[in-house]
């Protein structure tokens, strides 16, 4: 990451907060475990979203939340190291205080969030390591947002999905845009269908109905079908099903481009299909919303004092430099880059896989289940702000801008509440592929960025100077972001449960079926808070005899 210029959470170090409530050990034999949990007057149910939201993947994600409340409580809380506070870690960490465990969230930075990092410049403007999006789709952090109480901080977009039409203009010169409508009437798949049908600027009818074809052995062979597609990138299939160039051209370079920040020549189509099929199953599946704030502040914080409220600790600057090991390989400590060590009873890296490949002890490389790391890398992306001087669009919503450097992007002054601004515009605009672009220096990529900005605002920018005025820009560039899917990876993800009794993986490169996103970052950090809670019933995990484990 490029690292943010001010600190967003004020007092970094030491966090923490009151025990969790008093809770009774029975001792009936091993595993003895305390069953009486939450105690009296405790919430025994967590809140669900409204009926008319809930699908059956929402409804999972609700009941795998209540089997934590429910669970048996451990005869005592083990004390779990969680490395990194971005998503996965600041939910493992929630999970595993609702188990009744107390996590240590070690993150090595000043700010929670890592890829939904955001800190302030020095004229108070939100600076963010990406622009980013809720889906309909993603139940578990739906879901998250429904425990901690904030689900109005979601700010839900019309039904849509948007792509600007560069180069092309209104009759009155303003930048053309193609829309797909989902009617709020109708059920999934039926309201996909119907924005396809209703939408013929992109694709003609006879090329969706190819597409459509195409499309078939998906719709009968489902999953299995879905997963078997990762040996093939989205241009393979394409040809493969006999789907016209311009499908691609039109729609999926956009898509390819959204999903992962590549091409759709090196994206797997287990990605597209996997984000097609929660879009036509789900009747909100699409439905895309805003936070109204940066993340740190609105999202990640809540997740953190949820689980000080319970008895966590957030333990800010900790970056950890090597994993110790015990003879028996499992892991007796965590090296600490200031000198110290951090011993607990179990642990769980949350970090980004590049970083976690660096970070394995000689022991653990050979081990198959540590050696497919090697077959995953981080893509780059490069995150850009640009403020101007009066309003370039009225459009509250999120644009795809099929434009060569350029993936999707939002006027955040109109999208997000917290950074409003009704006399100006503030777009953040994601560039990728960004492979030749992230050694260039800000000044280059700004230059290439107004280029493209150009053709999207025909009538707004003027490169004779009129027109609206860049008052100032901000670029982040994020080397290794999320792990690229290229064609075959799927089978290099690692489950959350490790060879290591006492070590778990979470991020959302690990296994999980909601793929390197918000989602499946936070899915993952719930599995990995479930495989350890449950080797805790199990006794499979080696205790430290110590109570208070961790130490500095
Ligand atoms: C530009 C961009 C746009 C995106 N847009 C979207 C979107 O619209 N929708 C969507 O769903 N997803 C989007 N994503 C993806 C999403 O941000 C990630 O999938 C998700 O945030 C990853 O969370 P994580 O917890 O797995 O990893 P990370 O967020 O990377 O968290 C890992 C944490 O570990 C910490 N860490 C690393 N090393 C150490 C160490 N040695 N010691 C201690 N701590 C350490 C890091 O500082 C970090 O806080 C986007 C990502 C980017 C970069």
């Amino acid at each position: 990451f490029v690292p943010g210029s001010g600190p967003a959470l004020k007092g970094a170090g030491l966090v923490s907060a009151r025990q969790g409530s008093s809770r009774v050990s029975r001792r009936n034999g091993a595993p003895s475990m305390i069953f009486d949990f939450p105690a009296p007057g405790e919430r025994k149910d967590y809140p669900r979203p409204p009926l008319e939201e809930t699908s059956e993947n929402q409804r999972e994600a609700a009941a795998f939340s209540q089997a934590f409340i429910d669970m048996p409580r451990p005869e005592r809380p083990l004390n779990v190291a969680v490395i990194g506070a971005g998503l996965a870690g600041l939910s493992c960490a929630k999970y595993l205080s609702d188990a009744g465990h107390k996590p240590i969230v070690l993150e090595a930075r000043d700010v929670l969030g890592g890829k939904v990092s955001a800190w302030q410049d020095k004229d108070g403007d939100w600076v963010e390591t990406g622009l980013h999006i809720f889906f309909g789709a993603y139940p578990n952090v739906n879901q998250m947002f429904t425990e901690l109480g904030i689900r109005d901080r979601l700010q839900w977009k019309s039904h849509s999905m948007i792509f600007a039409m560069p180069g092309q203009q209104t009759a009155d010169g303003f930048q053309r845009f193609s829309r797909f409508e989902f009617p709020a009437l109708l059920p999934a798949p039926l309201n996909g269908l119907v924005a396809i049908l209703l939408n013929n600027e992109m694709l003609t009818f006879p090329e969706k109905i190819q597409f459509g074809i195409g499309l078939l052995p998906a719709i009968l062979f489902g999953q299995k079908y879905v997963e078997e597609c990762d040996s093939l990138t989205v241009s393979e299939w394409m040809k493969k099903q006999g789907v016209p160039d311009r499908v691609n051209d039109e729609v999926f370079i956009a898509m390819a481009k959204a999903l992962n920040f590549i091409d759709p020549e090196n994206l797997s189509m287990t990605v597209v299909l996997t984000a097609l099929n929660r879009f036509l199953q789900e009747t909100h599946g699409s439905k895309m919303a805003f936070l109204d704030g940066p993340p740190p502040t609105r999202l990640c914080q809540p997740m953190a004092d949820y689980m000080l409220e319970r008895g966590g600790e957030l333990r800010m600057e900790q970056r950890i430099s090597s994993i110790l090991l015990n003879d028996d390989k499992t892991v007796k400590g965590l090296k600490m880059q200031d000198g110290s060590t951090v011993v607990a009873d179990a642990y769980v890296s949350t970090m980004p896989v590049d970083i976690l490949k660096l970070m394995l002890p000689q022991e653990w490389k050979p081990m198959p289940y540590f050696e497919k790391l090697n077959g995953l890398n981080g893509v780059p992306v490069i995150n850009i702000h640009m403020w101007f001087d009066r309003k370039l669009t009225t459009v509250d919503h999120l644009l795809f801008s099929r434009s060569p450097l350029l993936s999707v992007y939002a006027d955040m002054s109109l999208t997000c509440k917290g950074y409003r601004d009704d006399e100006k515009s503030m777009l953040e605009l994601v560039f990728a592929p960004a492979k030749d672009w992230i050694g260039k220096p800000d000044e280059a990529i700004i230059e290439a960025t107004m280029a493209e900005l150009y053709r999207l605002f025909p009538n707004e920018l003027n490169k004779d100077g009129s027109g609206a005025q860049l008052l100032k820009s901000a670029v982040v560039k994020t080397p290794l972001s999320v792990y690229e899917a290229t064609a075959g990876r799927e089978l290099y993800r690692p489950v959350q449960t490790s060879p290591i009794s006492n070590f778990f993986l979470a991020g959302c490169f690990t296994k999980q079926k909601y793929l390197a996103s918000m989602e499946g970052a936070t899915f993952s950090g719930k599995l990995a808070a479930r495989a350890l809670s449950d080797a805790a019933i199990a006794d499979t995990i080696p205790l430290k005899k110590a109570a208070s484990a961790v130490a500095a």
